[in-house]
């Protein structure tokens, strides 16, 4: 298996302070990750260097095996979907949600006139059917939901058939339905062979969807604990990384955690 993304002894400084502060860390073709840590842990951070959006301060990071500082970024960029809540104020809000998916296939994020193939829009309408969104193809982004908003985005980072999939906080806002409704659908896509390899920023371990293999726990900028699921996602883990005592409960394939009671 070879590195989709390898992080050696990265950090970002920022006015003397390390968002992340040297951290280390592969992810290989065909995994799922979960990179879980408490507000301001780092992780957005992270995500920034895994998608070339931000340059390391110091280490070495290289994604898809190309070195960052020495490749062409925006190649690199096509090859790497994200969805992130940041991608929202970029999407024109009076663009269908076709539109939206579409222009993912262009690098733009504004329909201008570009007459799409035909392959392109059935790919755009196969991955918008795929996350539930096909009654909604022809409505105005700005219109939609907070989760179909969500689900869209998703499809659109899937457009460019890309070898990494980057899904920032992709649950946060919405409700119990639309949580369980998304996880389903991350899951299916988690357990297709043919998915791209996955890195999921999350806050809540009940986000975390069947098929996931392995999760990075942060804190401060530093990795607590990283590795397989089965081994690294531990309540000891768990309460290191968010600063209190926390006990994990595993329900099947899901997860849940809960503050121990004060006394
Ligand atoms: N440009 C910047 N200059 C200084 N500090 C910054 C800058 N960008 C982010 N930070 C700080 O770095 C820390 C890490 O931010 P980051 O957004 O990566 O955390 P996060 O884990 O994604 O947080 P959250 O869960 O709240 O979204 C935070 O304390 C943030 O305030």
């Amino acid at each position: 298996m070879s590195d989709v993304l390898e992080l050696v002894d990265v950090s970002v400084v920022r006015d003397g302070y390390p968002l992340i502060d040297h951290v280390s860390w592969s992810v290989k073709e065909g995994e799922r990750w979960v990179v879980l840590g408490p507000n301001g842990a780092g992780k957005t951070t992270l995500l920034q260097v895994a998608s070339s959006f931000l340059f390391p301060t110091s280490g070495s990071a290289a994604l898809l095996g190309e070195k960052l500082g020495g490749v062409d970024v925006f190649e690199l960029r096509a090859r790497i979907g994200l969805a992130s809540a940041a991608m929202f104020d970029k999407l024109p809000a009076d663009q269908t949600v076709l539109q939206t998916v579409l222009t993912a296939a262009y690098g733009m994020t504004v329909h201008w006139q570009e007459t799409y193939d035909m392959t392109d829009e059935a790919r755009a309408l196969a991955l918008l059917d795929r996350l539930g969104m096909a009654k909604f193809t022809e409505r105005k982004f700005g219109t939609l939901s907070e989760g179909e908003r969500k689900r869209t985005l998703i499809a659109r980072a899937l457009m460019t058939d890309p070898e990494l999939l980057l899904l920032d906080e992709p649950a946060a806002g919405l409700d119990l339905g639309g949580r369980e409704d998304l996880v389903r659908r991350l899951g299916a896509l988690a357990q297709d062979e043919y998915a791209p390899s996955m890195v999921m920023v999350t806050h809540h371990v009940e986000e975390i969807a069947p098929g996931f293999t392995h999760v990075l726990m942060i804190r401060r900028g530093k990795v607590m604990a990283a590795g397989p699921i089965d081994t690294e996602l531990t309540a000891r883990n768990l309460s290191l990384c968010f600063g209190l005592p926390l006990t994990l409960e595993r329900h099947g394939d899901r997860w849940s955690a809960q503050g121990l009671p004060l006394g």
